[in-house]
């Protein structure tokens, strides 16, 4: 019973119908955002350069939005974008609506066309970003320029919260932007930003499309393990060097996978709504998780995506040691990065890598580590949720099942936990097992249809938010 109660009934009054010349300038825009290279390779080290040509793009490509009185524009941490959109009633609570500018690298070996080419083929705009992130971002200042080109005056006010670190922290571009609504006792209804998706060819039984709206994330701990030992030539080794120690270490973390917590987070609530989709006994058996639970719970274990939404990752990224052939190496190092279940913590999981690496050679440094998000509202009088539903039906009216679920990823959105109870993780995207593999992949693309829908479904949604609430009928009456 993904869909149910609550429904904001009022159909938007400005329907999403693109003029062809509208339809071109659209795509068009997309394809320019592709082509800057707005990459994140650390959070020394970015492409500053081109997010401040970024900047300026984005001022030139929707201009009505840059000029309109009702919204202000202002840009923090040098070149994250906060655009405040304010409404005719300032009675209603606003939300916020967030996607990022920067993109991981993308070396251009393996790639069908150039990763910043942006380049147009067989009905897809082609590169990095298209999925990861700034389809969003674009269709999002999309959506509001053609509003507001049709005379649009939102009721409720929202924030547009453009960060440009997402991929290397948030720290410069999310957090400060938080930070200063915290500072003007700004507080949000909800906020929607990256995360889950459509889901199309995930599960072998299930032959519809599903939604997941992120309702929570996983935490995450980036770990350094370090072994030193002193140098010495390599004619006469010592029984053990800190390469072999560190090695034992990490393959122990490696092949000691961390409890799996099935049942005890938001998973349990994904499969028991999505449950009615499936086959029998399918159905019957994701209904009665109190006595199938083990059996699912092993069943999710066989796959490394469904593996990620049952336990704590751990993924062994980085390993550098050596200084030179014939020398024994003073120092070996490795970076682990822990992506935590709803269920555990921070200090939960590094007990638990203590035990496993039992070494007292390997020291431990911490890099950076934050628990688990709550879990966002899903019932009918969650409003964020509510209206990505209504959205969602009317949108994709074949995708049958909107359920709540984690994302496994990490988004800016954690930086504004303190602002609002309601966080969404939700791209209005399909994404396949193919298409999954892409994104912080090779051959990232979109199609110009999809990016069209993504569009057309930020352009209801923004209305969807100022529409009256009313009830909505149950799911199977749809
Ligand atoms: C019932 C079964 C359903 C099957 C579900 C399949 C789940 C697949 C989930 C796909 C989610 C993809 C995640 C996309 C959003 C992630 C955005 C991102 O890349 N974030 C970075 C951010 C980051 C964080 C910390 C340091 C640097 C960067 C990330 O690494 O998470
Ligand atoms: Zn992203
Ligand atoms: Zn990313």
């Amino acid at each position: 019973q993904g869909l149910k109660d609550q429904k904001h009934q009022k159909a938007p009054q400005i329907p999403s119908q693109f003029s062809p010349g509208e339809r071109l300038a659209m795509k068009e825009a997309l394809k320019g955002a592709i082509q800057i290279p707005t990459v994140s390779f650390s959070p020394e080290n970015l492409n500053t350069a081109a997010l401040a040509q970024f900047g300026e793009y984005i001022q030139t490509v929707f201009p009505t939005i840059f000029k309109t009185s009702f919204i202000q524009h202002e840009v923090i941490g040098e070149y994250s974008h906060l655009l405040t959109v304010r409404g005719s009633d300032p009675s209603l609570q606003p939300y916020m609506l967030m996607a990022h500018s920067d993109v991981v690298p993308a070396p251009d070996e393996g790639w069908e066309v150039p990763p910043f080419s942006g380049l147009e083929r067989d009905g897809f705009i082609h590169g990095r970003g298209t999925v990861d992130n700034k389809n969003s971002l674009m269709a999002i200042l999309q959506a509001l320029e053609l509003l507001l080109n049709r005379n649009y005056i939102p009721r409720r006010s929202f924030f547009i919260a453009l960060g440009h670190d997402e991929e290397v922290s948030g720290h410069n571009g999310a957090q400060k932007i938080s930070a200063l609504l915290q500072a003007r006792g700004v507080k949000l209804a909800f906020i929607v930003d990256e995360g889950d998706f459509i889901f199309d060819g995930f599960i072998p039984y299930l032959k519809k499309p599903f939604a997941i709206l992120g309702v929570s994330e996983k935490g995450s701990i980036n770990l350094r393990l370090q072994v030193n030992m002193s140098p010495g030539h390599s004619s006469a080794p010592p029984k053990e060097t800190t390469i072999g120690v560190l090695a034992a270490a990490v393959s122990r973390l490696e092949r000691t996978p961390m409890p799996n917590m099935f049942g005890r987070g938001p998973l349990k609530m994904t499969l028991q709504q999505l449950a009615h989709e499936f086959p029998f006994p399918a159905n019957i058996i994701l209904s009665n998780l109190w006595l199938f639970g083990p059996l699912v719970s092993r069943y999710m274990e066989r796959n490394y995506i469904t593996n990620a939404l049952v336990r704590t990752t751990v993924a062994l990224t980085m390993f550098n040691a050596g200084v030179k052939v014939n020398v024994i190496p003073p120092v070996a190092q490795a970076m682990v990065n822990f992506r935590i279940d709803p269920a555990q913590t921070v200090q939960e999981v590094l007990d638990l890598v203590k035990n496993i690496v039992a070494d007292d050679r390997v020291q431990f440094h911490v890099l950076t580590a934050f628990d688990p998000l709550p879990i966002s509202p899903s019932d009918s009088q969650a409003l964020g949720y509510q209206l990505l539903r209504q959205t969602i039906q009317s949108i994709f009216p074949e995708v049958s099942t909107v359920v709540p679920g984690i994302c496994i990823g990490n988004t800016d959105s954690r930086h504004y936990a303190n602002l609002t109870a309601g966080i969404y993780r939700f791209n209005p995207l399909y994404v396949t097992p193919q298409s999954f593999h892409s994104i912080h992949g090779i051959n990232e693309k979109i199609s110009v249809q999809a990016y069209e829908t993504q569009v057309k479904f930020l352009f209801e949604f923004i209305q969807n938010a100022d529409a009256d609430q009313e009830p909505a009928p149950h799911q199977h009456e749809l």
